[in-house]
């Protein structure tokens, strides 16, 4: 059998366009997914046990990073979900969406005005199904504007909505960042995000339970028979029609895939048949690059044939970078009390199963999205804009590996970014109230005490790396490079974090539950202390974009404005690797869109 799409990876982006696609019950769909189906699994399906158990081990890629230079040579772990419903297995839920001059400066960089926030709006709402705040959500700080949602039962498909319970350090957060300066927010999902507020979660609200890209999107349609799904099989490659190494234009026929026996098999496309890759930001690179698709040169030191030569395929990647002030509190509802007292544990698991209440009903994520003004004096920011934009054309040239249009992209890139930054509109850093120990040391290395935590972390970083392969085995992991911090703005902005993360701390009305700091610690004061203390702990956001980047071609961009790759007449892109440029947001909502959007330029093609 033959099948019209054939889609490497059951992933967020994966999962939206394959199940769209197959609505049209004429489409044959077959998706394949490395890992297993998880949704029975408590940690996946309870909100409290996020980041917990087997879900996190066994069902995590955990790329590990080449050793960061500017990060004492440490190697990072990148989280990434491989299950059916990819990283939205294992994601914290927050289901915010960035502001709109970022997914307007999509548009400006493609010169294509359908990726523009009015023209993607549709798009976000028609992938979800809201449901309003209750009065006790409500009560909670729970806001929303109708405008930006999606209602439609029929239609929608991720549950976002609102948890069973909300930690009172949450609230006293939000009205200290108020406080010093913050608007409270009518909705973090707006396009509007430089405020306070309680975010929405991709949460089933009539049950309390996450909402994966597998719950929206697979399970309901789990026995359409046009519809296949495949788990625990790796695509090994796409296999291109047999003129393709003469032609100019690469067309593929075909993808190639082991099974956990390591078994190999073909799936085989129809004549007007196409194929989506939608394995993450580090996995379809990958894919690509095993594939004969990339810089010729890395690919031949890999022992792979090239097909096409598209040098920036793996280039422009960057993440955001996640860091942390940690103070004792004399609140004892924490989520340390589940750690320090297992009874309370258990008892709070069975109130879950008993009613969808209680410490595990939580999602919980107050966000602050701070703009510049936030964080810096003027002046002072005034004077780091001005050093970024004298030495924009080297930095560009340096993280682009050699390739003068990437240089030209990723310069391009910077000049809205810092243009934003002037407007006091790119907004440089994500804080948020973590009602627990947040932070690198472990449990039994912490006093065993209760914390609260503000999470400082950097949303617009300049920064930009690489991910390759470096063997032609399929199995073999990928070198992974973000080149975290090698932009001098990234580290100024995320001390300034960590010391609006400590103003927080302190400021009324969080200072009363206030006992004191435990990192960075007391004798860390200055900035140069803060940033070495930083150098040595900061870790991965697991907000992986760029690699596979929509952008012109003579912009070192991978896929057009239809995803196309570049040089290929039926291969697409589906997931984050496509966004251009890091946004100020938690990603998910986002690439549901772009799955989205992707099935509507499919099916109007
Ligand atoms: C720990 C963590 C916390 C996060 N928290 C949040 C949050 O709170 N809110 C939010 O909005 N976002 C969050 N994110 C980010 C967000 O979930 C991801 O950016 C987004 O889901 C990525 O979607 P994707 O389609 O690009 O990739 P994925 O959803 O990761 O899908 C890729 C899929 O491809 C599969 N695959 C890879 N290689 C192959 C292969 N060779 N063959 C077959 N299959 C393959 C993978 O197993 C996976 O299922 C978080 C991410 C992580 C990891």
């Amino acid at each position: 059998s033959s099948y019209d799409y054939i889609i490497i990876g059951g992933g967020t982006g994966g999962l939206t366009v394959a199940s769209r696609l197959a609505e049209d019950k004429s489409n044959q769909v077959l998706v394949l997914e490395a890992g297993p189906n998880a949704e029975g699994l408590q940690e996946v399906f309870v909100p409290g046990l996020i980041g917990t158990g087997q879900s996190f081990t066994t069902l995590n890629w955990a790329y590990r990073t080449a050793p960061q230079e500017n990060l004492n040579n440490r190697t990072l772990t990148v989280n990434a979900g491989k299950a059916l419903g990819g990283s939205t297995i294992i994601n914290s839920m927050i289901f915010p969406r960035a502001e709109k001059a970022q997914y307007d400066a999509w548009g400006t960089l493609n010169n294509d005005s359908s990726w523009t926030w009015d023209a993607l709006l549709p798009f976000f709402k028609k992938s979800e199904i809201f449901t309003p705040p209750n009065e006790f959500q409500r009560d909670n700080g729970a806001t929303f504007v109708r405008d930006v949602h999606g209602f439609n039962e029929s239609e929608g498909r991720v549950k976002v909505g609102f948890p069973n319970f909300f930690f009172p350090q949450s609230t006293l957060w939000r009205q200290t960042s108020m406080g010093l300066g913050f608007p409270a927010s009518p909705d973090l999902a707006n396009g509007s995000p430089h405020a306070v507020g309680v975010a929405p979660d991709s949460l089933d609200a009539a049950n309390n339970t996450r909402c994966s890209a597998a719950c929206a999107y697979f399970t309901p349609f789990a026995e359409q028979p046009n519809f296949t799904v495949l788990t625990n099989v790796t695509v090994t490659r796409i296999i291109w029609t047999a003129s393709a190494q003469n032609d100019s234009t690469l067309t593929a026929s075909g993808v190639e895939y082991i099974d956990s026996l390591n078994q190999t098999s073909r799936a085989i496309l129809s004549r007007k048949g196409e194929v989506i890759v939608s394995a993450g930001t580090i996995g379809s690179p990958k894919i690509l690059e095993l594939s004969g698709v990339g810089n010729s040169t890395i690919l031949q030191a890999a022992g792979i044939s090239p097909a096409l030569d598209l040098p920036t395929v793996g280039e422009n990647l960057a993440d955001h970078v996640h860091s942390w002030a940690n103070a004792f509190t004399n609140i004892s509802l924490t989520k340390d009390a589940l750690l320090l007292n297992t009874d309370f544990a258990q008892q709070q698991l069975d109130l879950w199963f008993k009613n969808r209440t209680g410490l595990y009903s939580a999602a919980p994520r107050s966000l602050g999205i701070a703009a510049p003004s936030d964080v810096f004096e003027e002046s002072e920011f005034n004077r780091l804009l001005n050093q970024s934009e004298e030495s924009l054309s080297r930095f560009a040239s340096e993280f682009s590996n050699g390739n003068p249009q990437l240089a030209k992209g990723i310069e391009s890139q910077y000049r809205i970014a810092l243009s934003l930054y002037r407007q006091n509109e790119n907004l440089p850093l994500e804080m948020n109230l973590e009602p627990g120990y947040s932070g690198p040391t472990a449990f039994a290395d912490r006093p065993a005490r209760n914390y609260t935590a503000i999470n400082s972390v950097l949303y617009s970083p300049l920064s930009r790396g690489r991910t390759h392969i470096s063997s032609s085995s399929p199995l073999a992991a990928p070198v992974v490079d973000p080149a975290y911090w090698a932009h001098p703005l990234d580290v100024a902005i995320q001390v300034a974090g960590i010391k609006l993360a400590r103003k927080m701390l302190q400021s009324s009305p969080l200072s009363s539950t206030y006992e004191g700091e435990f990192e960075p610690g007391t004798d860390k004061e200055t900035d140069a202390e803060i940033e070495e203390w930083l150098r040595g702990v900061v870790a991965s956001d697991n907000h992986e974009v760029g690699s596979l980047a929509m952008l012109p071609k003579d912009m070192g961009g991978v896929v057009d404005t239809e995803l196309l790759v570049y040089g290929t007449s039926n291969v697409r892109v589906v997931d984050a690797s496509v966004i251009p440029f890091p946004i100020s947001a938690h990603l998910s909502s986002s690439v549901y869109m772009i799955g989205e959007r992707a099935a509507d330029i499919i099916k109007r093609n």
